[in-house]
């Protein structure tokens, strides 16, 4: 794996130079051959030596059907680092392991340093295959921390990207498979090419590992019985622990003390924010909690996925690995932002409630959701910060008025989906720099409300309401928000879930909220609670 640095080989070229593409079709039998494949990759060796320097060689091919998350559960391994995103409802799932090639970067510049490390990695990239077909071609998988810098230790960086070395994506009832390599002026060809070809031979052909596909379980209660304890990835004391030998609901009684702690800990921190608020400091502000679980056994990112896709089918089920065996995921409800055939697609969602045990109490709490005062004012200070950010670019958005309900499993929030056509010269990430993060996840003023939550929160937020998606050759991808989420490490968890606080908000009603919110990954990780 290469470490990309900044050595601004080529001055900001605007728009981007394309990629460039061979005319090779890697399916046609003529071409589906180890000798066929060395002549390309010959081929691209010349280009690489023409310009003193590696090349990235991406090779895209429709394969048979595939579920991308049972490749990826089938070759996971926690050395690796992987991402994985799917949405049931919209039919698409994504999967790429092993980075070819990465980046990172922190502070303030780490959006338009990312720019520049993509521009320059597809100034030399080279691509062969179906470029039309969706998810084609290579893939910056990418995440971006909550705030612009994370503290030391933090297992994910503040800006981190990478492209994997094998990718695959269905869209609907088609597969393609991706696979990326570098190529040097001075690459021994003949190990390339066999390595190639393997990749080739495996992806056609996929068999999945059925047996033993890395330990671990997606859940069950931890049997250990000792100390509470919580391991904190971060160093720090957690906020709550749930150490889960006891039978769900039967907490010991140091655990019910730690949990009704933080729960003092998050009423109290509310109740500053809202003093805050009354004093004229901000508007809003999105404060979180970090709860703290350990399982029976080592728990199994991927098949704590399977449980939140089957049950959450209009999120984006999600799993980013750091190959030092740490790995975020979760459920996310909230699309950032994406950009496709020229348009920008975003949207608010702030405002919540619960679902109804019935079909008359679930729309009953809906229709006062809808009217609720309180939660409209929350809601349209995410609305009014999209607009107000995104104008400067030139953007026109459409939207409507009034908002409309999104109803996930556990709970409903107001949903106003925003779009715009992009002008050729603005580029996805000029627009996620400037919505990220939105009042939904931070506050407005933002600055004023992002630096208290710093203050009145005692974890580390990490990817946590961060910015996680991915960025394809042509300028098009998505990014959804780090919501509903947990940090996973042996039989560790951590979860985190918030609610924004404006005036008029209850202390007791958010801490209820986000007891609501960490239920969808508390009950994948640990069964029904
Ligand atoms: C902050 C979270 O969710 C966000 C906050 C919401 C709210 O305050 O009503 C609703 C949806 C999300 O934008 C979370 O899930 O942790």
């Amino acid at each position: 794996m290469q470490q990309f640095s900044l050595t601004s080989r080529s001055e900001k070229h605007f728009p981007p130079a394309p990629m460039l593409h061979l005319p090779v079709d890697p399916a046609a039998p003529a071409n589906a051959n180890p000798a066929a494949l060395r002549d390309f990759l010959a081929q691209c060796q010349a280009l690489a030596a023409a310009v003193g320097r590696s090349r990235l060689v991406s090779i895209t091919l429709e394969v048979p059907a595939l579920d991308p998350l049972a490749v990826l559960e089938s070759i996971f391994e926690s050395g690796e680092r992987h991402f994985y995103a799917e949405r049931p409802a919209e039919n698409f799932a994504i999967a790429g392991a092993e980075a070819v090639l990465s980046f990172s970067a922190s502070g303030e510049t780490r959006f338009a340093d990312s720019r520049r490390f993509i521009d320059e990695t597809l100034a030399d990239a080279i691509g062969v295959g179906d470029q039309a077909a969706a998810f084609s071609g290579p893939h910056f998988f990418t995440a971006y921390s909550f705030f612009n810098d994370t503290e030391p230790g933090e297992p994910f960086e503040s800006a981190g990207i990478f492209i994997p070395r094998w990718q695959v994506a269905r869209v609907g009832d088609r597969t393609t498979a991706v696979a990326n390599f570098l190529v040097a002026p001075d690459s021994p060809l003949d190990a390339l090419v066999e390595k190639v070809w393997r990749a080739h031979q495996k992806f056609t052909r996929f068999e999945y590992n059925v047996a033993g596909s890395g330990g671990g379980s997606s859940g069950g209660l931890c049997g250990t019985g000792d100390s509470p304890v919580p391991h904190d990835p971060h160093g720090r004391d957690a906020h709550a622990t749930q150490s889960a030998h006891a039978a769900p609901g039967e907490l010991q009684t140091r655990e019910r003390a730690a949990l009704a702690s933080a729960s003092s800990t998050y009423r109290a921190a509310v109740t500053r924010a809202l003093e805050l608020i009354a004093d004229g400091d901000f508007q809003k502000i999105v404060l979180a909690r970090a709860k703290d679980i350990r399982a029976a056994e080592a728990l199994h990112p991927l098949r704590v996925l399977n449980g939140l896709r089957q049950r959450f089918g209009d999120c984006y089920s999600f799993s980013l690995a750091n190959g030092r065996g740490q790995s975020f995921i979760g459920a996310s409800p909230e699309r950032l932002l994406r950009v496709r055939d020229g348009r920008l697609l975003t949207e608010a969602l702030a405002g919540s409630a619960r679902r109804g045990a019935t079909a008359s109490e679930d729309a009953a709490l809906g229709g006062e959701l809808l009217r609720n005062e309180k939660d409209l004012r929350e809601h349209r200070h995410v609305l009014d910060s999209i607009v107000r950010r995104l104008a400067p670019l030139g953007l026109q958005l459409s939207f409507s008025e009034k908002p409309g309900l999104r109803r996930l499993a556990n709970v409903q929030h107001l949903h106003t989906p925003v779009e715009a056509a992009l002008p050729p010269t603005v580029r996805l990430l000029d627009a996620l720099a400037r919505l990220h993060p939105t009042p939904a996840v931070g506050g407005t003023p933002r600055e004023a409300a992002i630096a208290r939550i710093r203050e009145l929160e005692d974890f580390p937020r990490g990817l946590y309401a961060g910015a996680i998606g991915w960025i394809d050759s042509r300028g098009g991808g998505e990014f959804f928000v780090g919501l509903r989420t947990a940090l996973l490490e042996g039989d560790r968890a951590r979860l985190y879930a918030g609610a924004g606080i404006v005036a008029g908000s209850s202390p007791e009603k958010e801490l209820a909220e986000t007891e609501l919110k960490f239920q969808a990954m508390q009950t994948a990780l640990l069964g029904e609670t």
